[in-house]
This record gives C-alpha cells, structure tokens and sequence, in this order.
C-alpha cells in the first residue's frame, strides 16, 4: 500500500496475474514475456474480430483509420493470407533488436481476417522493421487451436476491446504529443480527434465503472476544480486509506497537470517514479465533461518499453530538427504545394496514403483553404494520375443541367439535344477523378443518381435504355455545413455517408497561422520565378501583423495581398507599416473584394458584416466593394439576418 502519491507496483503485477490466469496461460512453459505477447496478442485478436469488416476493403480503411498503418495484401488463398503492413504503428521507428514485435497489428489482422474468412485464423509476422525489413509482413494462416482466445467470454472481450481501445487511443495520444513541436502548434483538428476517439471509447459503456475497474492500468477521473470524482479499483488500491468521491487530488499528493491539460485540450505525459519503479502518467482532457482521465502505467512491460523507445526516437528527431531550424516538408509531386507546419505535413502524409486507395473522399473547409488544391494532390499521388483530373464547379451548373453533365445524354434525347449526344463528366473521366466542387450544389433529385454511380460505378445517360459502367474516383468538396442540410432535407444521408468514406478537413488559415511565414516566403519566391525579380523579403513585424489576421479569404487571400505588395513596394523588405495600410486601407478591401466574389460560400457573412461595417452601413459602396448588385447585397442581409 501506499501514500503520498507512491505506486505499489506489486499490485499490477496481480492485475497481471490474473489476466494470465484468466487466459490459462501462467502456468504453461512459455516465459512471462511470451505470456504478456500472447495477452495482448488475444486481446487485438478480439478487437480485429469486433470490428466486423466484410471484406478487405473495409478493413483496409479501418486500420488505416485507427492509425495501424497501411495493408497491402500481397498474397490470397482459401488457407493463407498475406499482408504488408507500412508505417506499422508499434515498429515503424523502430532498428532492428533482432525480433518481431507486433503482436498487436498481429492480432488486430487475425481477428478482422477470422471475420471475413468465417473461420478461426492466427496471424504470424515474419517481417517487421524490428527485424531488419522496412516493412511488416503477416502470414494469416487457419488457427491450429493452440493460441487461446476469449471469444466463448463475451463479457472479457468487451472487456479486452475497452482496454484495448483505451491503449490505442492512450498510445496514439502520446505519440502525437510528441510528434508536435509544440503544444501551440497542434492541430485543433487532431486534438478533437483524438478527443473525440477517446470520449467515443470512454461513451460506449458510459465509463461503466466495472469497465475501468477491469483495465489493468490505475485510472481516474478528475474534474476542472482538481477534485478526484472517479476512480478504478487498481488505483484506490494503491490508496493508503479508502478512497472517497471528491477528494482533491493535493490531499492525494498527486503531480498532476490537470489545469494545464484542460486549459490547453492538449494531454499531458510524463514519466515519474514511483515505488521506485518507473510510471508513465498520462492525463488527456475530457473536454465535453470538462474533466481530465488521469491513467497510470508502469512502464515494466516489454510493450511499454516499446513505446517509450518510440517517443524517445520522436523526440530525437523533432530536437534534430529544431537544431537544424528545417522545415519538414512531405514530399509531393505538385512543387506548388506549400506545406510548412508539422500539422500539414500529417495532413498531407494521410493525403498521399488515401491517395492510393479508390475510396470517395469529401474535403471540407472554408473557401480558399485548398480544397481544390489537394483533391489535384490526391489525383497526382494517385495511380490514375495518367489518367483525366475532371474539375467540375457545381456553384456554376444550371439546377437543370447537372443531369447531362455529369452522365451525359444519348443522341435526341430530348428535343434541342445534339445529334451527337453528350457525353458526361463522369464518363470523360474514365480511369481518373472527378472533382465536384461544391457538392451540396446538386439539387436532391440527381444525387440519387450520384450515389447509385458511388455505390456500382453505373448509371444510365439521359434518354439511354443500356446501363454504363465507368470507373472514376469522386472526390467532392463544401464549404457548407452538410450536416444541417441533412437536417433540412436539401442533402442526402446516405450520399453524404458514401462521400465521406475519408474525410479531408482543410483548416482556416487563422488557425494554423504559424504556417504563414513559411507560406509567404514561398508566395514571394513564386513570384519572383513568375516576374523574374529578385526575392523579397517580410520584415519579421510585419509576419507578425500577418499572422494576427484573420484571413477571412484564407491562403487565396494571403496569396493576393502578397503579390499586391510585391507590387506597391519597392524596397527588397516590405516593412510591418506596408503590410497595416494594405490589410487596413480601401485598396485591401478591394483586394478582400476580389476574393469575395468568387467566394460566396460559408464565410460570407462574416465578409458582407465586416464590408458593411467598413462602409459604415453604406450598402451602395459595400455591394460595389465585394463586387455584387445592390439587390444582392440585400437579398443576402435578408437571408443571414444581418442586423445593423
Ligand atoms: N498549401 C498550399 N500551397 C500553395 N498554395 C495553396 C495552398 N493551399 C491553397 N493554395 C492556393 O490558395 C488558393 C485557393 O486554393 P483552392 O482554390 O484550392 O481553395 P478552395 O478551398 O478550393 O477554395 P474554394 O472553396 O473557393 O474553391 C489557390 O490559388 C491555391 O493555389
């Protein structure tokens, strides 16, 4: 037992122990490291056969989903399956040791493969980047019945599945933290993903209490005034008196950093000792319930030792590259392509990796974030990338017109048709992609229509008796908000659900604002390739100034104000009193003008509310400043409810 905070590793030991008891397994000749294998082996395998996929498509996408890596299946027979497993989530940093070690993906691909094939199989790996290869390799084979497995306990696997799902969120947590440089840099939109995994796993069995009680590690729950409002049963055993609701955790005497954790929505991870053995604590924000889930785990296993050498490798390089002041930069075909933050670099590294796949994607974002851009990226990192990248702009297409451009119509289909017929975007597009831009554009009637096409790659044109069958990958992309449309009934559930089979979100530029000098250095370098004068250079005040912008318009807007004052400015370094005028002066409007035009999309009435407030209420000079009629204008203020 313990007190001021200290950890009896003993009892984790008969948490083990019982495990291995559980699983018949202590007793045998294997030693406990094969055991502690063989658990988290059986416990994968359960969580693979617990995620029901059909086929290998699905699970291919699962797993690259729950951030595994990438499956290719090299190999398939009724009594084997081989798979390649890159960028495997336990071994991809790691140097050869002279043995595989990824029971985990091992039994994730048994289980999911026992689901496909209807039969028991087990997987062995017979390459792993711990063994030398670059890769992994699985051989799933039919069980021979001597791998034990908790299928006939349906209360343990689900028990197992929670433990499981709480590790791999804890692990992909802490790995994440510390692929960041910084916790200011990390990606909202990661943070409400991993969040979001991980309050999903916690939701599922509404943080039963017998469930944290079965998982091995010392779990508790504390709320935003530091109070301990819940905890497991391994972690009040550790408590030298008997635990009650609402304790504080001071008079528990335990470091934490939960007001960091919830000011931040960042989790914290540290390791500490305890007993004198080694704990990582890890504590991740439950932002909904405004509470931090505190986890404890003593790093004596083999796999805990795993991940440590992982962070240790990641901090390595992050420190090696901050020494170098590099950038990183993910390597695209595209060199127009400007990513300079450790967010995008991710972004655009699962961009490439879902670019092999077949998969629709729906990219979201506000105007001018790239969606357009990086659906071209995803055709280039494609292998249809010699095949047709078919832009189609469905702001631009007449209600009745979406039908024949999309599938095209037969010879006299209707009357004033071309005796040719037409052919459809979607046709022309054969063996390559089709970019809609703007989806929620198509009217109700043809999206049934569209998603037919998503589902069986088949449609029939306008006026035609024979069925066609193409095949074309649709990427599609809105700067609406889907989701209340579905609510509104102008967007079909079902074709939204097939659309976002991946989703892409692009983040405003505001909110990866630390991109900005890297984007403006490019910016400038491009144009001084496309004037041929020499580079310019932003004095370091002046990035500042840019980087406290809003950016309604986003990187279209960051692009234009930049190549403006290029422009206005004839000194080699544009001074912070430049960049102020231009994002404050009538002349900036204008340039704000030119990107509201072609962007009346989801941020337009922040635009139009700002533009009046800049022509104080003037709608004559506020319409002819975002380049639109004065009846548009106040058709606009009548529909968002602008107010003055
Ligand atoms: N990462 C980037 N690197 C370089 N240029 C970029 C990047 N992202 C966007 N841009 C540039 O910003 C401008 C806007 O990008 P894009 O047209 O792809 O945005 P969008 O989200 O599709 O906008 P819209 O919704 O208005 O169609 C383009 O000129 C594009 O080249």
């Amino acid at each position: 037992m313990f007190n001021n905070g200290i950890v009896n590793y003993e009892n984790y030991n008969n948490v083990e122990k019982n495990l291995k008891n559980v699983l018949n397994l202590a007793n045998t000749s294997q030693n406990a490291k094969a055991v502690e294998e063989e658990i988290y082996y059986n416990t994968a395998k359960n969580v693979g056969r617990s995620l029901n996929v059909t086929d290998y498509n699905s699970l291919s996408e699962k797993i690259m989903e729950l951030g595994i890596g990438q499956i290719v299946i090299t190999n398939m027979s009724d009594e084997k399956v081989v798979f390649r497993l890159y960028d495997c989530f336990t071994c991809s940093d790691m140097e050869n040791i002279g043995k595989p070690v990824c029971y985990f993906e091992a039994g994730i691909l048994a289980g999911a493969v026992s689901t496909i094939s209807k039969q028991d199989m087990d997987a062995v790996e017979v390459r792993c980047n711990a063994l030398g290869d670059s890769y992994c390799e699985f051989d799933v084979t039919k069980a021979s019945g001597t791998k034990k497995s908790f299928n006939d306990d349906s209360d343990g696997e689900k028990t197992d599945i929670n433990m499981l799902y709480l590790t791999i969120n804890s692990l992909k947590l802490a790995k994440s933290k510390n692929q960041i440089q910084s916790q200011s840099q990390r990606s909202t939109q990661d943070n409400k993903k991993l969040n979001d995994a991980l309050e999903n796993a916690l939701e599922a069995d509404n943080f039963n209490q017998n469930i944290i009680d079965s998982i091995p590690n010392y779990l508790a729950v504390i709320d935003s005034s530091g109070m301990v409002v819940r905890i497991n049963k391994k972690y009040q055993e550790f408590l030298s008196s008997a635990f009650k609701k609402d304790t504080s955790i001071i008079s528990l005497a335990w470091e934490s950093k939960y007001l960091e954790v919830l000011a931040t929505g960042a989790p914290a991870i540290w390791q500490q000792q305890i007993s004198g053995k080694e704990h990582i604590i890890f504590e991740s924000p439950i932002l909904e319930a405004k509470a931090v889930l505190r986890q404890v785990i003593p790093v004596e296993s083999d796999f805990i030792k795993l991940l440590l050498d992982k962070i240790s490798v990641l901090e390595e390089q992050i420190d090696s590259k901050k020494k170098a002041g590099e950038t990183e930069h993910a390597t695209l075909h595209d060199p127009k392509v400007m990513v300079a933050s450790a967010e995008m670099i991710d972004l655009v590294n699962y961009i490439k990796k879902v670019a092999k796949t077949d998969a629709s994607i729906l990219m979201r974002g506000e105007s001018g974030t790239g969606k357009t851009m990086f659906a071209e990226v995803v055709h280039q990192e494609s292998p249809r990338s010699h095949q047709p990248f078919i832009y189609i702009d469905c702001t631009t297409i007449p209600k009745n017109f979406f039908e024949t451009e999309l599938f095209g119509y037969t010879p006299g289909a209707f009357t004033g048709a071309n005796k040719k017929g037409k052919i459809g975007k979607l046709e022309m597009a054969q063996g390559g992609t089709v970019f809609l831009d703007e989806i929620a554009e198509i009217p109700i009637e043809i999206q049934s229509k569209l998603l037919r096409f998503l589902q069986e790659k088949k449609f029939e044109k306008m006026g035609a008796v024979t069925t066609q069958q193409v095949d074309t990958r649709v990427i599609a992309a809105t700067s609406q908000n889907l989701e209340a449309m579905i609510g509104a009934g102008l967007f079909r559930k079902d074709l939204y659900y097939r659309l976002n089979v991946i989703n892409i979100v692009l983040p405003p530029l505001r909110e990866r604002s630390q991109e900005i000098p890297g984007l403006a250095e490019r910016i400038l370098l491009q144009i001084s390739q496309e004037t041929g004068a020499a580079v310019k250079k932003i004095e370091a005040a002046g990035l500042q100034e840019l980087m406290n912008y809003s950016w309604p318009g986003n990187i279209r807007e960051l692009e234009n104000l930049i190549k403006r004052l290029t422009f206005l400015v004839d000194d080699p370094v544009i001074s912070r009193a430049a960049i102020e005028k231009e994002l404050n002066t009538a002349e900036s409007l204008n340039v704000f003008a030119g990107v509201a035009k072609n962007e009346i999309k989801e941020n337009e009435k922040d635009l139009i509310v700002r533009v009046l407030q800049n022509c104080r209420d003037n709608k004559s000079a506020a319409a002819a400043k975002l380049g639109i009629t004065r009846q548009t204008l106040y058709n606009k203020i009548k529909k968002y409810n602008i107010t003055f």
